[in-house]
């Protein structure tokens, strides 16, 4: 079937192939999806299916083209089958796909980690931002001999059961913060804070005094919308930390090799203790890391005491993805198109919502951005919750009815790709003009 190519005006958009694999699909998967974010429910609706992806676009099984703001939920920062990452996955796979013993692929990624992120000495990989985040957690209170952790309300760091209380992302959409099944016991020790306010942090720490091993956040967050940090709070939260003996955790999941090649801390010239990446580290395959300093990381297993451990940890199809994808952001980085390209649909956005009159704001961090139905600015997670959600659902189904395909919650950051052309951002633009007409009149 040839794709329809996407147009402004709103073609007829028809997803009966779509809807008959979502009915087949409910029948043997948890509501249909393999992972919330991806079901709609906070748009309302059934999620189209995808055949395939290429470049900056997604093709779904009825036929529609769209222009993807989702890239996987941020690993795709050069776009979808990038033919040197697909030479590279192709070429391991001729070689077999996992061995259970080290390959000197491994190594060759950890040097380039170590190299683009100056707070990491030693790096140990898995296979999902969730088993970072909770791994950071174990070795900082292993490390400390504390137990609590802090973390910002609004955040997410996977479903790590003692971090997910007032998560953002899906768990934001769907309404329980907390998810049954998460025991009193799990999230005892954890102290939740707002974003952007030290004082809260610092409160913490005089409430707990030398009990609370790390204080855990996403340098920019991108799991209640994209909420920036303000000016000066990473660096007072670095201060802050530091002198209470705390470790300071990035979580750079999402804006690792994103805002910058050495990530949120490079682009903000902040030093965490500990680091947590994903996402763009596996170049679309399942791969993850954490790391710091080797006073830190000798302390994980077999080096030190704290155990960790994966039987697909390193494989090799996802090192061969993820250090393709680093070598390109290396030597040919993207950001300063992506910076180009992301601005140029941030203004079109704010102009196409102005023109509108409807009450918006547009927040945007590098090649990270939210258009926020709110009169903003958006500072944490209270200030999000006052989004329109209503009036964002709308907007997504007038969007994807256009050829455009943003994230399916108001709580989550559309990611730009090195992939998009300047066309793809006007045709954003222009279809989020129309949107709006038809939705404001
Ligand atoms: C900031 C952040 N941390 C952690 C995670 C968890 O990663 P994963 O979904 O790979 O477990 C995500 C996204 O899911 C994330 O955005
Ligand atoms: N911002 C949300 C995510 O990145 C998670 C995607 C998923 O769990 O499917």
């Amino acid at each position: 079937m040839e794709p329809k190519t996407p147009a402004t005006s709103k073609p007829e958009y028809d997803l009966s192939r779509s809807h008959e694999a979502f009915l087949r699909a409910c029948k043997v998967i948890p509501g249909g999806v393999n992972s919330p974010a991806r079901a709609f429910g906070a748009v309302g609706g059934e999620p189209p299916f995808m055949a395939r992806a290429e470049g900056a676009y997604l093709y779904d099984i009825d036929g529609h083209q769209y222009i993807d703001y989702i890239g996987s939920w941020g690993p795709m920062i050069f776009g979808h089958a990038h033919p040197t990452v697909r030479h590279a996955v192709v070429e391991a796979l001729d070689h077999g796909s996992s061995f259970g013993a080290p390959t000197t692929r491994e190594v060759d990624i950890a040097e380039a980690v170590v190299a683009a992120v100056p707070s990491i000495e030693k790096v140990r990989f898995v296979s999902s931002g969730t088993e970072a985040t909770m791994s950071a957690i174990r070795v900082a209170r292993g490390v400390t001999g504390r137990n609590k952790i802090v973390k910002m309300t609004g955040h997410y760091h996977g479903h790590v059961d003692s971090l997910l209380v007032q998560a953002g992302s899906a768990a934001t959409t769907l309404g329980f913060p907390n998810s049954p099944g998460v025991t009193p016991g799990a999230i005892e020790d954890t102290i939740l804070c707002p974003f952007n306010d030290v004082s809260a942090v610092a409160a913490a720490f005089e409430r707990f005094p030398e009990q609370v091993a790390a204080v855990i956040l996403e340098p920019v967050a991108g799991n209640m919308g994209l909420v920036p940090p303000r000016p000066g709070y990473l660096e007072q939260i670095r201060e802050l930390t530091r002198k209470h003996g705390v470790m300071l955790v990035f979580d750079e999941v999402m804006t690792g090799f994103r805002l910058a090649f050495g990530g949120a801390q490079e682009r903000f010239a902040i030093d965490p203790d500990m680091t947590a990446l994903g996402k763009i580290i596996g170049g679309g395959l399942p791969a993850a890391a954490y790391g710091a300093k080797s006073a830190v990381m000798d302390f994980v297993s077999p080096a030190g005491p704290i155990y960790q451990a994966g039987t697909l940890s390193g494989n090799p199809l996802a090192m061969a993805a993820g250090l393709a994808t680093v070598g390109m952001l290396r030597e040919s980085p993207p950001y300063e198109r992506l910076e180009a390209i992301s601005a140029r649909l941030e203004d079109g956005l704010r102009r196409a919502a102005s023109d509108a009159k409807v009450p918006h704001v547009v927040q945007r961090v590098g090649s990270m951005l939210t258009l926020f139905f709110n009169q903003g600015p958006v500072h944490d997670y209270e200030d999000a919750k006052r989004s329109d959600t209503a009036l964002f659902g709308r907007f997504f189904w007038e969007m994807l009815a256009r050829g455009v395909y943003l994230p399916c919650s108001q709580f989550e950051a559309a990611f730009v790709s090195a992939a998009h052309t300047d066309a793809d951002i006007d045709h954003t633009v222009d279809a989020a003009r129309d949107a709006l007409r038809a939705i404001v009149g």
